[in-house]
């Protein structure tokens, strides 16, 4: 899978060389490619922003640049991502829906945003270019970068063969299955006393019927009181037989 980031900061992609990332990219299962804007602002100050139409605040993207690199970087069938704070939420649904995609392009505004005519030229059928405004939560960040960061991640690991084999994406939080709309229970590893707290018993009884149920219950009980929002979507069809008696 390919991702391609256009910023004026490339140095904040710095991290996808650590870890996890770093190793998908060496097995060739990821491959990044982070490009700076202003390489396509041809003008003496490679200008990148100007003042809003209709007056206001703040500086506004300008589209000759993102339509020169847009063209550039994009490919058939790719998916042109728009991190902003009035975009439809991310959440691990749009990420799966993300991860079956060639090639996202990620577009980093900053300032007031980009001129809207670049969302609008390249959401039109004949681009051959899906575009989605994405926003990670209900609040304000300078800039795209950071957001950007976050749905990579998101979307990376759940990449065939980027996970190790001993992690499985099927039971995450949020999962499409049988957790979705569910957080994840309490986990527990050595020692099995800790400060004079003790790991739950069914853990280490070797019962794995006993342990499923332990776990989904948890599950339930954790998100009925961190996230009754998710428990109110569940509804009965998102239970199973063993539920009702929570
Ligand atoms: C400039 O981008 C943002 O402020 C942003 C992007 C995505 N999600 C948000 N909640 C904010």
């Amino acid at each position: 899978m390919r991702f391609d980031i256009i910023t004026i900061f490339p140095e904040y992609f710095t991290p996808l060389s650590a870890s996890l990332l770093g190793k998908a990219q060496d097995r060739g299962l990821l491959s990044f490619g982070v490009h700076d804007l202003r390489e396509w602002a041809y003008d003496r100050h490679r200008t990148v922003d100007d003042t809003p139409y209709g007056g206001g605040p703040g500086m506004v993207m300008k589209p000759e640049p993102w339509g020169q690199a847009l063209d550039d970087v994009l490919t058939p069938g790719a998916r042109l991502v728009v991190p902003t704070p009035s975009g439809r939420r991310f959440t691990q649904k749009v990420a799966g829906e993300l991860a079956a995609s060639p090639q996202l392009v990620f577009a980093c505004g900053r300032y007031e945003g980009i001129d809207s005519r670049v969302m609008a030229h390249y959401s039109s059928p004949s681009s051959g270019v899906e575009v989605d405004e994405l926003s990670i939560g209900d609040y304000v960040l300078a800039g795209g970068e950071v957001a950007v960061l976050v749905m990579i991640e998101a979307v990376s690991r759940l990449v065939p063969g980027v996970l190790g084999n001993a992690e499985s994406v099927s039971d995450d939080s949020f999962a499409p299955g049988r957790m979705e709309n569910l957080v994840e229970g309490p986990v527990y590893t050595k020692p099995p006393v800790w400060r004079g707290l003790e790991v739950p018993q069914v853990l280490t009884s070797g019962h794995h019927g006993r342990i499923a149920r332990w776990r989904r219950d948890e599950a339930l009980r954790r998100t009925a009181a961190l996230r009754p929002d998710l428990l109110a979507r569940l509804g009965r069809e998102g239970l199973d037989k063993h539920d009702r008696r929570l």
